[in-house]
């Protein structure tokens, strides 16, 4: 297995740029996922790394070996397409032997490694069989198996399990996770898949219009998201991004959540201001400078849980703001010690309740702005009813909203 370099792709088609730039270096043995939404260049940029388009400019580098120039076949790089891309009138095995063929390897060495692929992914009983008298799962394997069987120094899948049922892309997305741990491999894998490029990956990397937009392990671009679109794009429900502005109370920053009033939400302005403290491992230096000025507030679904669904029997606010104004905050820990500092309580409406057996998600509206929530699934709450809620900022992240970087 070798390490991968991209550096500084370029790729236009005729006068349009898809590929701006694009730097990215994985170690071996890494698992490297492209995400991004259609049209963004993930599979231009798999072909670039396959040999089957040349970048308009930069460089490929497979180990210490610059690629660049390289023809397909010459590469040492496996590709699993999501079309599987099986030889029809093929049996299974000379499906997974052709590779080997090619390479004009001798015919034991071919069967036995034939074999023990088929062992690997638990086909042996399927060699015999055509493409056509196998399922989307089976063929699915015997693709992967003609990649392994080449012991190339590094995979490409594009999209390898997005004809298959959910059942079928579960049980393969761990296949793949437990083929990865033991072959050590190098792999560069494309989806649309969160779920799959959150639990494959070692490390994600974002893309949006040809541009890389994060490079990052899950961790990382799921809590420490690069900018906005990052927040919006990685996660189900998508992060919320709470319009705020950030002032200076008692020595301390805090976010102000601004006042939404749309038609059917006026009734949910808070006739008070609706301030939380920031927990200090979340200020940043520069946030510093944005006192006074408007922010977008990120905060994940699984930061806010439900308090108390009799919301309208607690007092909605407490505190007071120096001029004056009463602040809707409760630090949870005042009445909980075991309650981090960074835990506020607060009151919303409940606009929309939506189950899907495992969780409940929720929109909350705060000050107008609506919230997703993620709750217990049998959650004893109704459509247009008040309740507390607990938000904890541990995990807040900032964003310039004109630049939507973060801050
Ligand atoms: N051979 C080509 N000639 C001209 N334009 C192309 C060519 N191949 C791709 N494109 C364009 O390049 C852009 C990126 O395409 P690409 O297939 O790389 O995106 P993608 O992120 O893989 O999309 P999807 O997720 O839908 O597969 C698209 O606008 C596409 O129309």
């Amino acid at each position: 297995m070798s390490s991968l370099t991209l550096s500084h792709i370029e790729k236009q088609f005729g006068q349009t740029h898809i590929l701006h730039d694009i730097s990215i270096s994985i170690e071996k043995g890494e698992f490297l996922v492209l995400v991004g939404p259609s049209g963004c260049g993930k599979s231009t940029l798999m072909n670039i790394i396959a040999g089957l388009e040349p970048p308009t400019s930069g460089q490929v580098k497979l180990g210490n070996r610059d690629i660049t120039e390289v023809q397909p076949a010459e590469r040492n790089v496996s590709m699993v397409f999501q079309s599987y891309a099986l030889y029809p009138n093929m049996t299974v095995r000379d499906n997974i032997a052709f590779p080997l063929e090619m390479r004009k390897i001798p015919k034991l060495e071919r069967i036995a490694k034939v074999n023990e692929v088929a062992k690997l992914l638990q086909i042996e009983h399927l060699l015999d069989r055509k493409p056509k008298q196998l399922s989307g799962g089976q063929r699915q394997r015997v693709a992967i198996g003609r990649a392994l069987v080449r012991e190339p120094e590094l995979y490409l899948f594009d999209e390898p399990l997005s004809n298959l049922d959910a059942q079928l892309r579960v049980d393969m997305r761990i296949e793949i996770k437990k083929l990865h741990q033991r072959l050590n491999a190098s792999i560069v894998y494309v989806t649309h898949d969160q779920i799959e490029a959150m639990t494959l990956a070692t490390r994600i990397a974002v893309m949006k219009g040809g541009v890389l937009q994060q490079l990052g392990t899950p961790y990382e671009v799921y809590n420490e998201p690069a900018n906005t679109f990052v927040a919006s794009f990685m996660g189900s429900p998508r992060m919320n991004l709470i319009e705020s502005t950030i002032i200076e109370m008692n020595q301390a920053l805090h976010i102000s959540v601004t006042p939404l009033a749309s038609a059917e939400s006026s009734a949910m302005v808070h006739p008070e201001a609706v301030v939380f403290k920031i927990p200090e491992n979340r200020i940043s230096p520069v946030l510093k400078s944005y006192i006074g000025k408007p922010i977008l507030a990120g905060i994940r679904a699984e930061a806010i849980i439900l308090a108390d669904s009799n919301g309208a029997n607690r007092p909605t606010s407490e505190g007071s703001l120096s001029n004056d104004n009463l602040i809707n905050q409760t630090t949870v820990h005042e009445n909980n010690p075991k309650a981090k500092d960074s835990m506020f309580e607060f009151t919303g409406r409940v606009e929309m309740l939506e189950t899907t057996g495992a969780d409940t998600f929720g929109i909350v509206l705060i000050n107008g702005q609506p919230l997703s929530v993620r709750l217990e699934p049998n959650v004893d709450l109704k459509i247009g009813q008040t309740a507390r809620f607990t938000l904890d900022l541990s995990n807040l992240v900032c964003f310039d909203p004109q630049s939507t970087s973060k801050i």
